[in-house]
């Protein structure tokens, strides 16, 4: 009894501090610079400056450990045993485009049949499934059986880049599915070659990036998919945030940056309007290439010759105009990849002899301990918590799993990134936090 005491108090005591900077903030009203634009356009009141987006992630976790606090514990360990009813009934209401049709119809509400109708889903199943998303903070039951958006369903309205970032999660996630029994109890085993990943056993072996560019009928469209979710994940993360957090600015003028698997160029949209001195080359498979050619990304830099796109597998080495002070960037690159596939990338990236690198990832900081067994340790646990902050790891812990299940790749901790780079000539400068993303940071590296 003493220690839950200890524990309410302490978390109490987190809310009401950090609770405070909130309200000042949201009082104070944000200054005008860019990254209080983009909180505003990403609808996010709390990070426009990262000391108030330091003390909101420390207040989510915080909020989340007072629910469980509260909650019977079974109900916490049941409530997780069936959260995969989320992913089906967010998947169904996404192809549906049910926020889109609230948003159309009448935002202030739509009643259940109508809704039913012009999503062509069941009058019965549809406000059972709304209702458990609604639990979550997804949707909401304006009145018995009327439908509205809420902040976080609206994000999912008229968006079609964010829905395919969605779908990725969870199309390609829930395929592989099935495959996890198998490929956990070869991993446990000695059996030789152990399967790479979930998807390698799904897909006969065949790499995920070819997979979903080889035309076979199950990958139908799911090239284009992840083409449009990578755009979708600069907004999904708060990837709009990365000038405020890491000054590309600064840069020398005439700096080219390396774009290594750059996919449709989201990172020079990003980063030029900032930062309009700095030359990019984005490097990409063949079919990303060609559709970033297609739907003419990044047009007016492509135009100026500003920004260049080329066919560029990662695995080989560089090419000659890629070569010589230039700064290399891996951008959401590594994690696809085991070590000894990473180890190859920056090799190549090392052997380019750039100025600096920059890996663009997440880092996950070390699991900490989050009960403990007396009030003195309680107090310790949050003394702690306090001086350092902290950040929600559902996201990174999910992209690790996701990692695993597609690629075979993995999220890593900063120790881990240490010793990779330490192993591929390369030392780990700084580390700049990234506000509002999903665990991720700019680390700033230089060649050694
Ligand atoms: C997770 S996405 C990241 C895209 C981009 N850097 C971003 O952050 O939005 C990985 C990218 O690597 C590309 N890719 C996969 N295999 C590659 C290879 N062998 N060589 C070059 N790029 C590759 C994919 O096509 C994809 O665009």
């Amino acid at each position: 009894m003493e220690t839950t005491l200890a524990r309410l108090n302490e978390l109490l005591s987190i809310v009401e501090s950090s609770g405070k900077v909130l309200q000042a903030s949201l009082a104070e009203h944000a200054k005008d610079n860019t990254a209080s634009g983009v909180a505003d356009r990403l609808d996010l009141p709390f990070h426009a400056d990262p000391e108030t987006a330091n003390h909101a992630a420390t207040l989510r976790v915080v909020a989340e450990r007072l629910a469980q606090l509260v909650t019977p514990p079974r109900h916490v360990v049941f409530e997780a045993a069936g959260s995969f009813y989320i992913t089906l009934c967010l998947h169904t209401m996404l192809k549906a485009d049910v926020a889109t049709l609230i948003e159309d119809i009448d935002p202030s509400g739509v009643p259940t049949t109508i809704l039913a109708q012009k999503a062509g889903l069941d009058s019965d199943m549809l406000p059972r499934m709304l209702r458990h998303l609604a639990t979550k903070g997804i949707f909401q039951e304006t009145q018995p059986g009327v439908w509205a958006n809420t902040v976080a369903s609206k994000t999912i309205a008229h968006c079609p880049e964010f829905c395919a970032h969605l779908d990725l999660c969870m199309y390609e996630g829930t395929l592989v599915l099935p495959h996890w029994p198998e490929f956990l109890a070869a991993r446990a085993s000695d059996v030789q070659p152990a399967p790479s990943s979930p998807f390698a056993i799904y897909s006969n072996g065949e790499a995920f990036y070819k997979w979903v560019h080889s035309g076979v009928p199950a990958a139908a469209g799911r090239g284009a998919n992840f083409n449009t979710a990578m755009r979708g994940m600069a907004d999904t993360e708060g990837v709009a945030f990365l000038p405020a957090d890491y000054s590309f600015a600064s840069l020398d003028p005439g700096t080219k940056i390396i774009d290594v698997g750059g996919g449709l160029g989201s990172l020079p949209e990003l980063v030029l309007p900032e930062a309009s001195h700095l030359k990019f080359m984005v490097q990409d498979l063949a079919p990303v290439i060609k559709q970033a050619a297609e739907i003419g990304a990044c047009k007016k830099w492509v135009d100026q010759g500003t920004v260049q796109f080329i066919e560029q597998d990662c695995f080989e080495p560089q090419p000659d105009e890629a070569k010589g002070g230039n700064v290399f960037v891996l951008k959401t690159m590594l994690h696809n990849y085991p070590d000894s596939k990473a180890t190859e990338i920056l090799k190549h990236v090392r052997a380019a002899e750039p100025s600096a690198l920059l890996v663009i990832d997440r880092a996950i900081v070390p699991v900490l301990r989050t009960q403990a067994t007396s009030p003195e340790e309680e107090k310790a646990l949050y003394d702690f918590l306090r001086k350092d902050g902290t950040q929600s790891l559902q996201a990174p812990t999910m992209y690790d799993l996701g990692m695993a299940a597609l690629h075979g790749g993995r999220v890593r901790s900063l120790s881990e990134w240490t010793a990779l780079l330490d192993a591929t000539g390369f030392k780990l400068n700084r580390v700049f936090r990234m506000r509002a993303s999903t665990g991720q940071a700019v680390l700033e590296c230089v060649p050694v």
